[in-house]
């Protein structure tokens, strides 16, 4: 009988005790008991091993974090960290492990094949999408749900008062929270990492300018991925004010942004995947992600799935891009009218 591990490792992401359950109750299908490490790879080394029985899995799937907890532990670069790691799921007779995280995590799963014999695979699980070899991730719509509703609470007072809001969302190095929740939340404007080319703040400003002439009672909303502007939201709120002569005013949602509960397309996605991870095990595979594209459940080399950028989906950027030049259009012919 073989024995499964999981950790979740990285950013927590809702839907990933959604994805635990489906490993533990499809494991225990096949007579394979599931141990968790609390707190990623730092838990393995530390062996700090939790067992999951299915009956520990009724109530867990509508909750957000993770049950098994999380954490960023740079050490596990190491390689006297990854073979530590690799005789305690050894002590523990462990054939397999399954690493729940993002593209660091990943990584982490591809430095740990290297020095121990048994089965690794990754299931995506970051809000910030930001894996290729995979339409999506688990956590990452429930994190534009969230994001959006936000926006739409911040349209509503900005509308009242007519005002100028930069909007930040998360996304360290990618735009996907971004882009989705600038289309969802009908934004006016949008910063994310992959435009080419960035927008330079005269052209906000010049963009903040007109709408405000054409309408003076209007809300403006512009939404900013993480980490783009040098000092952050606020420094750009102040740079814009400065030369629109409109005081532009910043809201940074933070970590609102990863905690909640998993909408229903996560909890899907996230079943899915864990009861994939299960049969690939049993299939034999390792070093592999399983990923979904299409529908389809796919499985990935780890390698292909952090070397390679993830591009924004094209017609999407198109899509927001020109609502936002129809919008400012609408505006001129008001104006002029
Ligand atoms: N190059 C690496 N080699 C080994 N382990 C890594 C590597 N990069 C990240 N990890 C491990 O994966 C963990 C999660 O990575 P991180 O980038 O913080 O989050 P995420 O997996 O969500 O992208 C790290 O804290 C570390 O333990
Ligand atoms: O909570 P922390 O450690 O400050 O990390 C914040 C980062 O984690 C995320 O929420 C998720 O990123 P990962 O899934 O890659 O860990 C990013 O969007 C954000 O930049």
């Amino acid at each position: 009988m073989k024995r499964i591990a999981v950790i979740t490792s990285g950013g927590d992401a809702p839907g990933m005790n959604a994805c635990i359950r489906a490993i533990v109750l499809t494991a225990s299908q096949h007579d394979i008991e599931v141990i968790g490490f609390r707190h990623g790879f730092r838990g393995i080394v530390e062996d700090l091993n939790q067992p999951l029985h299915p009956n520990d899995m009724r109530l867990v799937s509508q909750r957000g974090g993770t049950i098994l907890l999380s954490s960023r532990y740079p050490q596990f670069k190491e390689v006297d960290a990854a073979r530590q790691a690799a005789a305690v799921l050894d002590q523990h007779d462990i054939s397999a492990l399954v690493v729940i995280g993002g593209d660091g995590s990943f990584r982490g799963a591809h430095h740990l094949d290297q020095y121990w014999d048994g089965q690794v695979l990754g299931l995506p699980g970051t809000i910030d999408n930001d894996l290729a070899g995979t339409d999506t991730t688990i956590g990452f719509t429930t994190a534009v749900d969230t994001a959006m509703e936000a926006i739409d609470r911040i349209r509503e007072t900005a509308e009242a008062m007519a005002r100028v809001f930069l909007i930040e969302v998360m996304g360290r190095h990618a735009g996907f929270i971004g882009l989705h929740s600038a289309i969802a939340g009908s934004a006016e404007a949008m910063l994310v990492p992959e435009l080419e080319p960035q927008p330079k703040l005269a052209d906000l400003a010049d963009s903040i300018r007109r709408a405000r002439q054409a309408f003076p009672d209007s809300s403006y909303l512009i939404v900013v991925s993480e980490n783009l502007w040098p000092g952050g939201v606020e420094e750009l709120a102040r740079q814009l004010t400065q030369a629109t002569g409109t005081t532009c005013h910043s809201a940074p949602l933070g970590h609102i942004q990863r905690g909640g509960r998993p909408n229903a397309a996560d909890r899907i996605l996230s079943m899915q995947l864990g009861q994939a991870a299960v049969h690939a095990v049993l299939d034999g595979i390792s070093g592999h992600m399983i990923g979904v594209e299409q529908g389809h459940v796919v499985r990935v080399p780890l390698h292909l799935t952090f070397e390679r950028d993830k591009q924004l989906d094209s017609r999407l950027v198109d899509l927001q891009l020109g609502l936002q030049q129809l919008n400012f259009a609408s505006n001129v012919v008001k104006e002029s009218a």
